[in-house]
């Protein structure tokens, strides 16, 4: 079973419009959306912010829903000078930029007995990009970076592109890309741009998640009747 999961309800609400919805099932101080679309059944939810969260989530929908692939969508800060709000990025694969056991002589984002990066799965993000050539919208790919932090400056930004080459920034997909590579299912991560993670991007999420939350959902839904 497809699971899509996102970190905010403003996230999800876009993505509920389009489906049947079965059953509600409270849970670990979530609710999981059973739903069908287009005959197949899916679970939904979203975590709450952060890669706590967001790790809770992704590994009921695994364990206990038995999702055998993750597909997250939802908005990012963006890095990359080309990405403009609104527009889509997918990740190649994702990290915890706010790891930090360099002390120890390991890497930015490295935990013993883990990896600082964790890969998406290619056949899920060339479905992406052929919908997106189907629809003639420009999809980035790249490293999307995770942070129990909102970031609003442009130093901090600029080091997370330094150190992990990110396109964009979150809050959750390092995690849930953890979790996935944990538990052998595929995962995959698309987002939409509500601010540029600088001065000011505070203001800028506020007045485009809405919007750029509807522009992942929208994509997300075409993808969907690929798989
Ligand atoms: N610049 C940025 N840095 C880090 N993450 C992001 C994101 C992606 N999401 C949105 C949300 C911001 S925190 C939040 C949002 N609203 C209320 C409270 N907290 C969190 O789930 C991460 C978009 N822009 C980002």
């Amino acid at each position: 079973m497809t699971g899509i999961l996102c970190a905010m309800r403003e996230e999800l609400d876009p993505i509920l419009e389009y489906m049947n919805i079965k059953e509600k099932i409270k849970h670990a101080n979530n609710i999981f959306y059973i739903a069908e679309f287009e005959g197949e059944d899916i679970v939904l939810a979203y975590s709450k912010i952060g890669k706590v969260n967001a790790s809770i989530t992704a590994t009921i929908m695994i364990e206990k829903f038995g999702v055998d692939k993750l597909l997250f969508s939802g908005v990012a800060g963006g890095v990359d000078e080309d990405l403009k709000i609104g527009d889509l990025i997918i990740a190649t694969k994702t990290c915890q930029h706010d790891v930090d056991l360099t002390v120890f002589g390991y890497e930015p984002g490295y935990i013993p007995e883990s990896k600082v990066f964790f890969e998406c799965d290619e056949d899920l993000n060339n479905i992406a990009q052929n919908v997106a050539g189907k629809l003639g919208i420009k999809l980035k790919d790249g490293v999307i970076a995770s942070g129990d932090q909102f970031v609003h400056s442009k130093e901090r930004k600029e080091w997370i592109k330094k150190i992990f080459n990110a396109s964009a920034i979150e809050m959750e997909g390092g995690a849930v890309g953890c979790v996935c590579w944990n538990e052998g299912v595929p995962f995959f991560m698309l987002r939409a741009i509500s601010d540029t993670a600088e001065e000011g991007a505070g203001v800028d999420f506020d007045e485009f998640l809405e919007e750029s939350s509807k522009i992942s959902a929208k994509f997300l839904i075409e993808m969907l009747k690929e798989l």
